[in-house]
């Protein structure tokens, strides 16, 4: 029977549409209005209502709907005589087979169908239902009088299919019985499940009344219920369809061997049996369940008492016999007859899986109202910082869960919030979780351990045998000016100072040295740090890679600030300092006062007593460095083991890093454990690449670097940080892994910071701040080193509670499109530390209003920002770019050195202006001057855009073509 809507079935019994609509609310079917569709067998079951006349000429022969099909077969599952309750036994199938089961075509006869279908048996019991009655009744009989105890409560519906599983497990004892298990059982669904416990389809209203969805008709299970309906309901059916297929099921059912036993040769139907005994899968009760049921059918009280794990039991080995089969009465083969291919499918598995997971659940404890599934005390790792969000995916629950376990524990957080150890812990101990917090280091080296490289274990099976010597690493430190440069560069003799802008070393540079001590070669490798404030964080990494540290005091100056804090760095890294006392050569020099005061800080010189070493030097005139240098070594040879194994896979960490033009990424390492060699796999934190080449510190080409050797790497494909430790991994592969891994780490953890900027916690704080102008920063520099330094400069700056600095933002190259982008949306500042934007990037950002500051100085930048958070920055003077002339071509003169061919790209060039180079964005060199310029031998002041001209920097050659020659000047501003 096609669909018909609620009106025109109304008007076929002849009643208003409400009254129709009544009906089915009291049918349990959810229909909307007077014009929504009613299924095929819901209108059967409407017509029953309205013109039971009609159906119950109908019904004597056969009752049709699943519904009646039940309902007999419930009656006489509380009858005590097994002939009586074989009864209803063939309603369902000859029902189905007689009747309109063509027309029905439910779920329910779906799997009557198969039964109806085949045999001389069948067709006589289709046709003649009083035959199959007697059948049954004669089956029952003999059931009777088999050993099982029977049931009188046991369910009708249920029984069948349970039977199946009995049958399967009891093979030739059940016979009789599994014979009607032949039935093929169909898909459960909720009304089954009601049926099979004799309560009437009805028992609830449904979301829909499509009884071919499986979404319908489905109440939300209570833990109570729910292990009920799937096993029992799915034999039930197979109970009513099957009577008459009754043989066949049985053997397939039994074990194997047993089926044929029945000598019905009805295999195919006999899956059924299989089929029912698959129950068993989803828990034993509800087996054994069933198979009470089934009694009920059979004789009223079959085998339910029996446990279900033996009706369970063999329904793994018949289950993929049965399934293989075309047509039968399995789940498939339900399918099947709805046009669908019969098999287990994916959906079968999935099924198995959301049942596991409902089952899981149930199990699970319930707080705050809601159900989280134990983890039953398993450890779980998260990293600092993470948030119930980063739980929630580790344990597969929903985060919103968590959050809510956390209210009822008396904790309030977002699912984004970061949360600390002691708050994971607690949660941790209400949901069954044993949640470890690891720190950053942990968590590395459980990465690296994936790897099969294990550094503590490394370090400890290392053989005393296997250590050579090693050269000291030695740090120099001190105060601003106290002539750490000077030092450094009269150690190697060569003119460090001279290329610094402004004067201040800005990369940490390592070097290496050769000292004649008592006749002996020996080596020391210099870590060159900064002296300025702003390196702090780059000192103290040095401080770290440090075996020495030369603290040196100007002793004209005496202890300073930046003295103390150098102090106080070396000792928490427990390194011995040896003090040079600088400057001795300057008037008014007191290299005395400077002992005096170190004292004070547990410095105290040898010739007082105590362990220190000082020297007085002088760095300018070179006076006592090579005393001081054997300070150096005596000290470490005195207070350390230096020595390392140099015959493994190299071990060690980045001190500075940068992007280079033709080179790509440039990396300095210091080699601390093995050897590095050319061609090694390498990472260093989320960069890797192979080392295709390696430079010392004079450019010198190297093969291998041993222990405390510092070389410039090449080959690795992105920029590390400064600091990261790098090391060899056994192939390119894993090196790559082990980066992608890091990547991945770092990017969660930043997203965890990213989240905790807006979490709830700190929304206060937030709020106050956004009261103000929160100075958003994004710093752009041409090493990460500088970058670095720059950015820990920068959130020093405290000017008032209400003032704050966020670094939205930082990175290594050029500034770019994206900068400028995020700058747009997140109304930042870019500073560009000796890096620029190309022409577009530049123009974007002035379209944009986005401001961009250049520095090449760290402490203007620094001061600009703090004076500008002061509200005091309104630079009268300020920096504006005139030009920019690309270098097509490059001519040298012996007399002007090199000449620059350029095309004005933009602006006008003019003669005495202030010029910088620009190096694939990068400013290379500052300060510069167009000394001269050219319109072909024509001396001329200005070159607009568009033309060509040839210019001169004075003593400058180092030109490139492709470079950019940038002009600037420096213009008064008004004060905002
Ligand atoms: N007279 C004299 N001047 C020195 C001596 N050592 C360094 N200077 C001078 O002191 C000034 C600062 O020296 P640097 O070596 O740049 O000092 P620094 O500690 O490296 O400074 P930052 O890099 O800014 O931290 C320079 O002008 C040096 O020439 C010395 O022994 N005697």
């Amino acid at each position: 029977m096609p669909k018909a809507r609620v009106y025109e079935l109304a008007k076929i019994f002849g009643v208003d549409s409400k009254t129709v609509l009544d009906k089915l609310k009291d049918m349990g079917e959810f229909v909307k209005s007077a014009s929504s569709t009613v299924e095929a067998p819901v209108v059967r079951k409407l017509k029953a209502q309205f013109q039971p006349s009609t159906d119950s000429s109908q019904a004597s022969a056969a009752p049709k709907s699943s519904e009646r099909a039940a309902k007999p077969a419930a009656r006489p599952s509380a009858r005590p005589s097994s002939a009586q309750a074989h009864k209803p036994a063939p309603h369902a199938p000859a029902a189905r087979s007689g009747g309109e089961h063509s027309a029905s075509v439910t779920s329910e006869t779906a799997a009557a169908k198969p039964a109806a279908r085949p045999s001389a048996h069948d067709k006589a019991a289709h046709a003649n239902p009083a035959h199959a009655a007697k059948q049954a009744a004669s089956d029952a009989v003999q059931n009777a009088a088999r050993p099982h105890a029977p049931r009188p409560g046991a369910r009708p519906g249920q029984g069948s299919a349970q039977h199946g599983a009995h049958g399967g497990s009891r093979g030739a004892a059940n016979r009789a019985d599994t014979r009607h298990n032949a039935t093929p059982a169909p898909r459960p669904s909720a009304r089954d499940a009601a049926a099979a416990h004799g309560t009437p389809a009805r028992s609830g209203p449904r979301p829909g009344n499509n009884p071919y969805s499986r979404k319908q008709g489905m109440s939300v299970p209570t833990p109570g219920d729910i292990p009920r309906p799937h096993p029992m309901s799915r034999p039930g059916q197979g109970g009513n369809g099957n009577g008459s297929g009754s043989g066949n099921g049985r053997g397939r059912g039994g074990r194997p061997g047993q089926g044929g036993g029945n000598g019905r040769g009805r295999g195919g139907r006999g899956a059924s049996a299989a089929q029912s005994a698959r129950p068993g899968q989803w828990g034993h009760g509800r087996a054994g369940q069933g198979a009470s049921a089934g009694s009920s059918r059979s004789g009223g009280r079959f085998g339910g008492a029996r446990p279900g794990a033996t009706a369970a039991q063999p329904a793994p080995s018949n289950g993929p016999q049965s399934s293989g089969r075309p047509g039968r009465g399995n789940r498939g083969g339900a399918a099947g007859a709805f046009g669908r291919q019969g098999s287990r499918s994916s959906k079968a598995r999935k099924a198995r899986r959301a049942k596991r997971q409902e089952f899981e659940e149930m199990k699970a404890p319930v707080i705050g109202g809601v159900r989280i599934p134990s983890g039953n005390g398993q450890v779980i790792k998260l990293r600092q910082g993470s948030s119930l969000a980063d739980l929630a995916e580790k344990i597969n629950v929903n985060p919103a869960a968590l959050v809510t376990v956390l209210f009822h524990l008396g904790e309030m957080a977002t699912a984004t919030q970061s949360l600390d150890e002691a708050t994971f812990q607690i949660l941790g101990e209400e949901i069954g979780w044993d949640i470890k917090i690891v720190s950053a280091e942990e968590e590395d080296k459980e990465l690296l351990q994936q790897f099969d490289i294990d550094l503590d274990e490394e370090e400890l099976q290392e053989d005393e045998e296997d250590l050579a010597p090693r050269p000291p690493v030695v740090t120099v430190m001190g105060h601003v000016d106290h002539g750490k440069t000077r030092l450094l560069d009269t150690i190697r003799k060569t003119n460090v100072i001279a290329r610094e802008a402004g004067g201040i070393t800005q990369r940490i540079g390592a070097y290496q040295i050769a000292v004649d001590l008592n006749g002996e070669h020996r080596k020391i490798t210099f870590l060159d740090t900064p002296g300025h404030e702003a390196f702090t964080a780059m000192r103290a990494r040095g401080a770290e890679l440090t075996d020495v540290a030369i603290l040196v005091v100007a002793a004209d100056d005496g202890v300073m600030p930046q003295t103390v804090e150098a102090i106080n760095h070396a000792q928490a890294a427990h390194v011995p300092i040896v003090v040079a006392v600088n400057k001795i050569d300057k008037e008014g020099a007191n290299p005395d006062k400077v002992r005096g005061q170190l004292t004070e800080f547990g410095l105290v010189p040898e010739e007082y007593g105590g362990d220190t070493m000082f020297v007085d030097i002088s760095a300018k005139q070179g006076t006592h460095v090579d005393k001081l240098l054997e300070a150096v070594l005596l000290t470490a040879d005195a207070t350390l083991d230096l020595r390392a194994n140099p015959d493994k896979d190299a071990r060690g960490a980045t001190i500075e890093a940068r992007l280079d033009k033709g080179r790509g990424a440039v990396a300095s390492v210091l080699v601390q454990q093995g050897t590095l060699h050319v061609g090694d796999a390498i990472v260093a934190g989320t960069s890797y690449g192979r080392v295709r080449a390696m430079l010392d510190e004079n450019g010198q080409s190297m093969q291998e670097a041993t222990p405390s050797t510092p070389v410039q790497v090449l080959g690795l494909t992105s920029v590390p940080t400064a600091g990261d430790l790098f090391l060899v991994a056994p192939d390119d592969r894993t090196a790559r892994q082990i980066a992608e891994k890091r990547q991945a780490t770092e990017r969660a953890a930043q997203l965890a910071k990213r989240r905790k900027i807006v979490s709830l916690e700190s929304l206060k704080e937030q709020f106050k701040k956004s009261e103000i102008d929160m100075l958003n920063i994004i710093i752009k520099g041409d090493s990460s080193g500088s970058v670095e330094a720059l950015e820990d400069s920068l959130m020093k700056i405290e000017v008032s509670e209400e003032v704050g600095i966020q670094v939205i933002h930082r990175g290594v190259g050029a500034i770019t499109q994206n900068d400028v982008n995020l700058a747009t949306v997140d109304k930042a500042v870019i500073i560009g530390f000796n890096v620029r934007p190309n022409r577009q990037v530049a123009d974007l950002a002035d379209r944009e209003g986005v401001e961009i500051k250049y520095y090449s100085i760290i402490y203007k930048a620094i001061e600009d920002v703090e004076a500008s958070l002061k509200g005091m920055l309104k630079p009268e003077f300020e920096e504006v770019v005139t030009s920019h002339s690309e270098i097509r071509e490059i001519f040298r003169s012996s007399k002007f050195g090199n000449i620059a061919g350029v095309l004005v790209q933009d602006g006008t060039v003019k003669r005495g202006t202030k010029a910088r180079i620009l190096r694939n964005g990068v400013a290379t060199v500052n300060d510069l001057e167009i000394t001269s310029l050219r319109r072909f031998k024509d001396d001329v002041t200005e070159v607009a855009e568009g033309y060509e001209a040839g210019i001169n920097l004075g003593n400058f050659n180092d030109i490139q073509e492709g470079d950019i020659i940038e002009t600037f000047e420096m213009q008064q501003v008004e004060r905002k």
